[in-house]
């Protein structure tokens, strides 16, 4: 599926989700009947449920669509995946990038793949830490691969814009299954995302 197209919106939850965001504006002291915020509670809708589809999203399926036998195995990384998400306390943005690293058993993925798993989760209310984690198992159930390792790199909005205010800490989470438990594996990924080929 592609997002800029994403037009799954069901009308009996856009249209409750519309009345709770038109309390919403009342209650920031808004007038809801002003011009400019009229349709306002239902693009709030659809923007909110763009947003969390990843909860009718399957990875596993998603996953199982493009896997193929090959023999290659070496370390395979794709780096600086963009991500979006909402964190499950504030419902406000965290966003920044994932990196991926497998190393195959039999059995390569699909490359888009990747960045599509990291959306069915990132799509939902979610904590850094789950997120990490979610796209870790999933990648290590489906693939079985000989090894598989996540790091992800967020800033939060609810700690930019509200709460603490800072505006220039990012929070690092990693997970490491299989042969990136060996501190040299590991290495090797930490040193492939670090560097500045694209
Ligand atoms: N571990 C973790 N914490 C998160 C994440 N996103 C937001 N938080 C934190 O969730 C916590 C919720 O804490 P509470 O004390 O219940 O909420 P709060 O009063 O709004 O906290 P402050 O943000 O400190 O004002 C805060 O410390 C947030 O920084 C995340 O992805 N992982
Ligand atoms: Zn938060």
């Amino acid at each position: 599926m592609s997002y800029k197209y994403f037009e799954e919106y069901d009308q009996e939850i856009t249209e409750s989700m519309k009345n709770n965001f038109h309390e919403i504006i009342k209650g920031v002291g808004e007038n809801p009947d002003r011009e400019g915020v009229l349709k306002t509670p239902e693009r709030a809708a659809k923007a909110m449920q763009f947003l969390t589809q990843g909860y009718s999203m399957d990875a596993e399926e998603i996953l199982k669509q493009a896997v193929f036998e090959e023999s290659y195995d070496e370390m395979v990384v794709v780096k600086d995946i963009e991500l979006y998400s909402l964190c499950e306390h504030h419902m406000l943005p965290f966003f920044g990038k994932a990196h991926i690293a497998y190393i195959p058993n039999g059995k390569i993925i699909g490359l888009s793949k990747l960045p599509r798993v990291v959306d069915v989760f990132a799509r939902r209310l979610q904590v850094q830490e789950r997120l990490t984690h979610d796209i870790l198992e999933c990648l290590n159930k489906t693939l079985q691969p000989q090894g598989v390792a996540v790091v992800i790199e967020a800033v939060h909005m609810c700690m930019m814009m509200r709460g603490v205010q800072k505006q220039n800490s990012a929070t690092t989470t990693s997970g490491f299954r299989g042969q990136f438990k060996k501190i040299e594996t590991r290495n090797e990924f930490l040193k492939l995302i670090s560097s500045d080929l694209k």
